[in-house]
């Protein structure tokens, strides 16, 4: 049975979320409608989940120093990792002591802050089918690594890194220096280690958002929410709707893939399986242990929101995938270099039917920085990403 106490009291059910972008903002705002007392942690001050929490700390989060003293002040009874550049060892170290419970594992989390350790286990010991690949540490490894059989073009990432930073593509020899380059000034945390991955040649990208959570009697169960298709621009997600239609073998195929990957991760929370498809044919990418940017369209679509899924799931609570409409996400930039800046045009956003926005209140602006999304629920997908698209292209960013 599931108990839930007062905030701000003795009974307090107390959650910390590490990472409070976004996805985290939204994870906040879905435990706060359960009473949940929540603390949200940064790497700067008045992060987007700091705004609507109970509490707000700034600290960084990839020392483990700090994170071990935070844990220990706060006491909270789970920690939820929104963001990969946080000291995962030490949450293993806490989870095993049986200081705190990490969501949905401290291995979980440990696994996948990192390219290597959830590369590794998908096609190493899973046999999970996924883009050639190698990593390197030095130019030299990477000029090695084509020529030795990843061939072009390629792609190369810091091995921790989202949303597409210091990813490139490799088109031909001319490209690599500057792949490597770009490489080590764009990951989270600085490590001169790349992965170098085969490019696939998908027909379509999905999320699939794979939910583990316990069932009646109390045993963790798996559901599948409907595949979210997307579109990434420099590796960073522009727009992205749902359902997106898929042959009943590829289906099949993924939510096998998602399935074998969330079981061996354990724990219970939300999934956000990156999958490439080419007609029949399904190859892993990634998976995020936590919601999904691509899956913020949910919010539009579903009756539970990735955001809600994942709370309800941590929790203990039930959960349930079902759509209640298509729809679509558009992404609004920044397009400024700025702090405390404005946004013209949100009545006439919200002009555009079936619309609705978010705005993250990120402090400060970068001209690729996500500082919003537009969110259209239609009938179909089609028109769903058309509206999407215009309501996102109404809001004007500005200096102030
Ligand atoms: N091997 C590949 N072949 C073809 N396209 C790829 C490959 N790897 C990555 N991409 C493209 O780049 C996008 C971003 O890659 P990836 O998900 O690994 O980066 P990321 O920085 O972890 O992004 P995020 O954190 O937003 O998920 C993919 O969604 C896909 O569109
Ligand atoms: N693809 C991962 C992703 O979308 N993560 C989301 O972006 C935030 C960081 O944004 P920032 O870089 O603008 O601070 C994270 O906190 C998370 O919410
Ligand atoms: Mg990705």
């Amino acid at each position: 049975m599931t108990t839930l106490g007062t905030p701000l009291s003795p009974s307090a059910t107390r959650v910390m979320l590490l990472g409070s972008g976004e996805l985290g903002k939204e994870v906040l705002i879905a435990l706060q409608r359960l009473g949940v007392e929540t603390i949200a942690v940064d790497r700067y001050e008045n992060a987007p989940g700091q705004q609507v929490a109970h509490h707000a700390r700034t600290i960084t989060m990839s020392d483990p120093e700090q994170l071990k003293a935070l844990i220990e002040a706060e006491k909270p009874a789970l920690v939820v990792p929104e963001i990969e550049a946080i000291a995962t060892p030490m949450l293993q170290q806490l989870e095993d002591a049986g200081v705190v419970r990490v969501i949905p594992t401290a291995r979980a989390a440990r696994l996948t802050m990192d390219r290597e350790g959830i590369r590794r286990l998908a096609a190493e010991t899973l046999g999970v089918p996924t883009s050639p690949y190698k990593f390197c540490d030095s130019l030299a490894e990477l000029q090695a690594a084509i020529d030795a059989g990843i061939g072009y073009p390629c792609i190369v990432k810091p091995v921790m890194s989202s949303s597409g930073k210091g990813q490139s593509k490799i088109d031909g020899p001319a490209d690599v220096q500057k792949a490597w380059d770009y490489a080590m000034a764009g990951g989270r945390v600085s490590h001169g280690r790349v992965i170098v991955e085969g490019f696939i040649d998908f027909d379509y990208e999905i999320t699939l958002l794979t939910v583990r959570a316990k069932d009646a009697a109390g045993a963790v169960e798996t559901k599948f929410c409907d595949p979210i298709g997307h579109v990434q621009v420099s590796g960073d997600y522009v727009e992205s709707w749902q359902p997106h239609p898929m042959a009943p073998a590829a289906l099949q195929k993924a939510q096998q893939i998602a399935q074998a990957v969330t079981a061996d991760l354990g724990g219970q929370g939300l999934f956000g399986v990156e999958l490439f498809v080419k007609g029949d044919e399904v190859w892993f990418s990634e998976v995020s242990p936590r919601p999904h940017d691509t899956g913020m369209v949910t919010m539009a679509t579903q009756w539970q929101n990735e955001f809600e899924l994942h709370a309800r799931a941590i929790l203990g609570l039930p959960v349930d995938t079902s759509l209640k409409s298509p729809g679509a996400s558009a992404v609004i930039y920044g397009g400024v270099d700025a702090t405390g800046i404005a946004f013209d045009g949100v009545a006439e956003a919200l002009q555009v039917p079936g619309s609705d926005i978010r705005l993250f209140g990120k402090p400060e602006s970068f001209v690729k920085r996500r500082m919003g999304v537009a969110l259209v629920h239609a009938a179909d997908t089609d028109t769903a990403r058309t509206l999407a698209k215009e309501a996102a292209s109404r809001v004007k960013p500005r200096t102030v």
